[in-house]
């Protein structure tokens, strides 16, 4: 944690959830003041329950976003949901840049920094996910990535109100396997200070920063406790109440 920086514990739900899943969400809501009084948390539901699931989180502390957006406001884009659109249905944050988006629709950087700015313009707050492969790993070639991440997807205007900065390395998504708790303080704390050189020191030390990949309630403690991590962003375990208010009453 870094102190003055309040965490944020962020579930991203993925394609999974119907209507049936709003009592689990419910259930987070209810929960969540009590899991952990000085903590934001956001639940990134999928856009066909991001309406309903708004509704369920309204008068608690919990709040809802989108996971991906579109660049645009509005236009001849089939299938795709601008920010301004998520924002219209209760959403506060939208993540961008999640590794999957850019594996499964060849995102690039200069794509997810057009979709930041196109949060910042409908009034969201990005989470803007960068992180490494298991062979870019295995190569020595974390850091480098990282920068070259930061530096194409993480647009100039950046601040510690408009943007979240999630480091997911790819390899732990889904896995089950994290990294050491060293390599994810070396990784943040090198995140931290490249973000200094990009956007200045007051901005880059007042923004949070998310570690995301494999993290469980057994294992959210260790991982939260780390200088320079400001809270998770958190897939699987983000489904059920129980491990997800587990990892929000880790929160020191
Ligand atoms: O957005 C969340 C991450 O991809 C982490 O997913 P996971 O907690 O299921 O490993």
């Amino acid at each position: 944690m870094t102190p003055n920086i309040k965490p944020l514990i962020a579930g991203n739900w993925k394609m999974h959830g119907t209507s049936a899943s709003l009592s689990s969400l419910e259930a987070m809501a209810t929960g969540f003041a009590e899991a952990a009084s000085d903590a934001d948390g956001v639940i990134c539901v999928p856009a066909t329950l991001l309406e309903r699931a708004a509704g369920v989180v309204e008068g608690s502390s919990l709040q809802v976003g989108g996971q991906d957006c579109h660049p645009a406001e509005k236009g001849a884009h089939t299938g795709d949901i601008s920010p301004e659109m998520l924002s219209d249905c209760g959403a506060i944050y939208v993540i961008v840049g999640h590794s999957e988006r850019r594996a499964d629709h060849g995102e690039s950087d200069g794509v997810v920094a057009d979709k930041a700015k196109a949060a910042w313009r409908a009034g969201l707050i990005a989470i803007i996910c960068i992180g490494e492969t298991e062979a870019q790993r295995k190569a020595g070639e974390t850091f480098n990535v990282l920068e070259e991440q930061m530096a194409g997807s993480v647009p100039a205007g950046a601040s510690a109100t408009n943007t979240v900065i999630a480091y997911e390395p790819v390899w732990a998504i889904g896995t089950g396997l994290t990294p050491e708790i060293a390599d994810i303080e070396a990784a943040h704390a090198h995140i931290r200070q490249h973000l200094r050189k990009q956007l200045g020191a007051e901005t880059a030390d007042s923004m949070r920063l998310l570690y995301g990949g494999s993290v469980k309630p057994g294992n959210a403690g260790d991982i939260l406790s780390v200088e320079n991590v400001d809270g998770a962003l958190i897939g699987g375990a983000s489904l059920k109440a129980e491990d997800y208010l587990g990892i929000v009453g880790s929160v020191g």
